[in-house]
C-alpha cells in the first residue's frame, strides 16, 4: 500500500470561505509575526495546503499586497495554518478560548465553523510533524507529541517544543512553522541541513522539513496563478518551491544568549569568557558555511555600496528621527567606497560567502554543549533574494557587536566597560579561531599566523576591531577559496567596513524598533550617533 502523500496544494483560496478570509484580515495584523505595518495591506490567497488524512487543517498561503510591497515573484507570502472545525454554537467564554488560539466563529455556506490558529493547535502540529517525518503516529495517541508546547515571546515565526521526540542522539525536537514563506529553498532549512550533513555541531541537528510538493501549482506571477488555471501543476508551469516548516533537535538546558547577556549586564558581571567562546563559534560557523556551501563571488564595490546606500535611504524614508544622521552615513559610505575601490583596483579580492545574515544574541543558545547558532532566515524585513545572497562574514560580526550593546542597554549595565570588554572579547575569540583555522590549513602553528598577538587587557575596542577581517598575508582561507588572488582587506579598510556594517545594522534596527518596539528605538539610534561620531 502506498502511503498517502502528506502535503497537497491547491491554487487560490480552495477550502477557505470568504467569511474565513475576512476574519483573517482583522486577526493577522495583530500577530507579532506579521511582517509589515498593516495599513493599506491586503491578503490575497495564493495557495492552500492540506495534509493527507487530516480533515481540519488548512494552511492559507497569502500574498501581501499594498503600498511599498513588491508584486509577483518578489511578493511577501505569509503562512497561516488554521484548524477549521464545524460547530453548532458560538464559543461562550472568550477569555478561555483566546488561550486556545481561537480566531473566531463564522457562518459559511456550509455551516458554522470555528477557526483556530494552527500555530498553537496540536492537530496542526501533528500534521506538520508527520509531514516532516512521514510514517509516524496518529494524532490521538502520538507519543512524540506528548508535552508539546509553543514557545512564547517575540518571535518572527512559530516554534513548538516537542520534548518527547526520539531521535538518533536522544530526545526532544523543535518544530518551526515559517510564517514568511520564501519562494525557493528556505535558508533556515537548507543551511542547517547542509551544516548537519557536514558534521558541524554548532547548530541544532536538522531532522526534517515540510515543503510544497514538487508537482504543485506555479509560483506567484506564473501561469499556475492565473484565474483560469484550475488544473494544479498544468504542463509548462513551474511548480512553486517553498519550505513551510523545519524540524530540528531540541537543545537541552539551553539559555537564550540575549537573556544570558542581559543577566550578566544587570549584575555588571564580566561576559568576556562567554563572548570569547561565542566569537570562536561564529568564526567556525563561517568556515563551516564556506566548506558546506562553497565560496561566493568576489565583492564588487559599486554593487555592494549600492545596496548599503539603498538600505540607508529606505531607513531614512521610514523613520524621521534618523534625518540628522543622513550626512554622516553618506560620508562614512563615501569613505568606504573610495577605499574598497582602491583595494579592488589594486588587484585585491574581497571574498563573499554564505553567512548567517541576522546574527544577534537571541540567535545563539548557551548550553552545556557550548554555543549553538539558530535561525538562518536572514533579516526578516528584507526581500528573500537579498537575505540569501552571499555576503561578508563581517556582517555577522557587526550583528553580534550590536547585540552586546543591546544587552548592556536592556540589562542596564552600570559599568561603562561592560560592553566594550564583551565586544573586545568577542572580536578576539573570532580572530583567534579564524587564525587557528587559517594556520591549520597552511600547516603552520597558530602563533605564526599574521593576525598578531592577543591585545593586552585594556587595549581598546578600535584596535581589536581593526584586527578582525583585516589582511593576514597570502594564504587566508577566504582568499584561497576565492581563487589565487591577493588581499582580503587592509586594516584601515577592514575597520571602516566593520563601522559601515555596524551602521547598516543599527539603521535596520531603528526601523525594526520603530515598527515593533518604539520604546527601544533609542538603543540603535544612539549607536548610529556613536559610530558616526567616532
Ligand atoms: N533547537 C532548539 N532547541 C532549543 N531551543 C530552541 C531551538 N530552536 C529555537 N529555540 C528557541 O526558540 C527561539 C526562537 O527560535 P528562532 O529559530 O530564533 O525563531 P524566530 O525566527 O521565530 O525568531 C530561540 O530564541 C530559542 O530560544
Ligand atoms: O530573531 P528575529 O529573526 O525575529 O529577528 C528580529 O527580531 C530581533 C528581536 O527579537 C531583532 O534583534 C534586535 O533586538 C535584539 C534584542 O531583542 C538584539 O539583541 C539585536 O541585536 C537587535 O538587532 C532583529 O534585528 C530582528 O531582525
Amino acid at each position: 500500500m502506498s502511503p498517502v502523500p502528506p502535503v497537497h496544494v491547491s491554487p487560490g483560496a480552495a477550502h477557505l470561505s470568504p467569511e474565513v478570509l475576512r476574519l483573517l484580515d482583522k486577526w493577522l495584523p495583530q500577530q507579532r509575526w506579521y511582517p509589515v505595518p498593516a495599513e493599506g495591506v491586503t491578503h490575497e490567497p495564493w495557495l492552500t495546503v492540506t495534509f493527507g488524512g487530516v480533515a481540519d487543517v488548512v494552511v492559507a498561503l497569502l500574498r501581501l499586497a499594498g503600498p511599498g510591497l513588491a508584486a509577483g515573484d518578489e511578493s511577501l507570502v505569509i503562512q497561516v495554518p488554521l484548524v477549521l472545525t464545524p460547530t453548532a454554537e458560538p464559543e461562550a467564554d472568550t477569555a478561555e478560548t483566546e488561550e486556545a488560539g481561537l480566531i473566531g466563529t463564522v457562518t459559511t455556506a456550509s455551516g458554522r465553523v470555528t477557526v483556530h490558529d494552527g500555530g498553537v493547535h496540536p492537530v496542526a502540529w501533528h500534521a506538520y510533524f508527520t509531514a516532516a517525518l512521514p510514517g509516524t503516529c496518529e494524532p490521538e495517541d502520538c507519543a512524540e507529541l506528548a508535552g508539546a508546547r509553543r514557545i512564547s515571546g517575540e518571535q518572527s515565526n512559530t516554534s513548538v517544543v516537542l520534548p518527547a521526540l526520539p531521535h538518533a542522539t536522544g530526545r526532544g525536537g523543535m518544530l518551526k512553522i515559517l510564517r514568511t514563506v520564501a519562494l525557493g529553498p528556505h535558508p533556515d532549512v537548507v543551511i542547517p541541513a547542509a551544516l548537519t550533513r557536514a558534521g558541524w555541531d554548532g547548530v541544532p541537528r536538522y531532522l526534517g522539513s515540510v515543503e510544497l510538493p514538487a508537482d504543485g501549482p506555479g509560483a506567484p506571477g506564473t501561469a499556475g496563478d492565473s484565474e483560469d488555471s484550475e488544473d494544479s501543476g498544468a504542463a509548462g508551469e513551474a511548480p512553486a518551491r517553498a519550505h513551510l516548516a523545519v524540524l530540528s533537535e531540541l537543545v537541552h538546558e539551553a539559555t537564550d544568549g540575549f537573556e544570558l547577556a542581559c543577566a550578566y549586564a544587570a549584575r555588571d558581571e564580566d561576559f568576556g569568557e562567554r563572548a570569547l567562546e561565542l566569537g570562536a563559534v561564529v568564526a567556525h560557523l563561517h568556515t563551516a558555511l564556506r566548506e558546506a556551501l562553497g565560496p561566493g563571488p568576489a565583492l564588487e564595490p559599486a554593487g555592494f555600496m549600492g545596496v548599503l546606500r539603498r538600505r540607508a535611504a529606505e531607513a531614512f524614508a521610514d523613520v524621521p528621527a534618523l534625518a540628522p544622521h543622513r550626512a554622516g552615513v553618506t560620508a562614512l559610505y563615501d569613505s568606504l567606497s573610495t577605499r574598497l575601490s582602491a583595494v579592488v583596483d589594486g588587484g585585491g579580492v574581497v571574498a563573499m560567502q554564505a553567512i548567517h545574515g541576522d546574527l544577534h544574541l537571541g540567535q545563539a543558545l548557551w548550553s552545556p554543549g557550548g554555543w549553538k547558532v539558530l535561525d538562518f532566515e536572514g533579516e526578516p524585513q528584507r526581500p528573500v533574494a537579498e537575505r540569501t545572497a552571499p555576503d561578508l562574514p563581517l556582517r555577522d560580526v557587526a550583528g553580534l557587536l550590536r547585540s552586546l550593546d543591546y544587552a548592556a542597554a536592556v540589562g542596564r549595565a552600570t559599568d561603562p566597560q561592560w560592553v566594550s570588554h564583551a565586544q573586545i572579547s568577542f572580536l578576539e575569540g573570532y580572530r583567534e579561531a579564524q587564525s587557528r583555522v587559517g594556520a591549520e590549513e597552511r600547516g603552520t602553528r597558530p602563533e605564526q599566523s599574521a593576525a598578531g598577538p592577543r591585545p593586552e587587557e585594556g587595549e581598546g575596542y578600535r584596535e581589536a576591531q581593526s584586527r578582525v577581517g583585516a589582511e593576514e598575508r597570502g594564504t587566508h582561507p577566504e582568499r584561497s577559496a576565492a581563487g589565487p588572488h591577493g588581499t582580503v582587506l587592509d586594516v584601515g579598510t577592514a575597520e571602516l567596513m566593520l563601522r559601515a556594517l555596524t551602521v547598516d545594522k543599527a539603521l535596520y534596527e531603528v526601523v525594526y524598533e520603530f515598527r515593533h518596539r518604539p520604546a527601544w528605538m533609542h538603543i540603535p539610534l544612539a549607536a548610529v550617533e556613536r559610530v558616526l561620531s567616532s
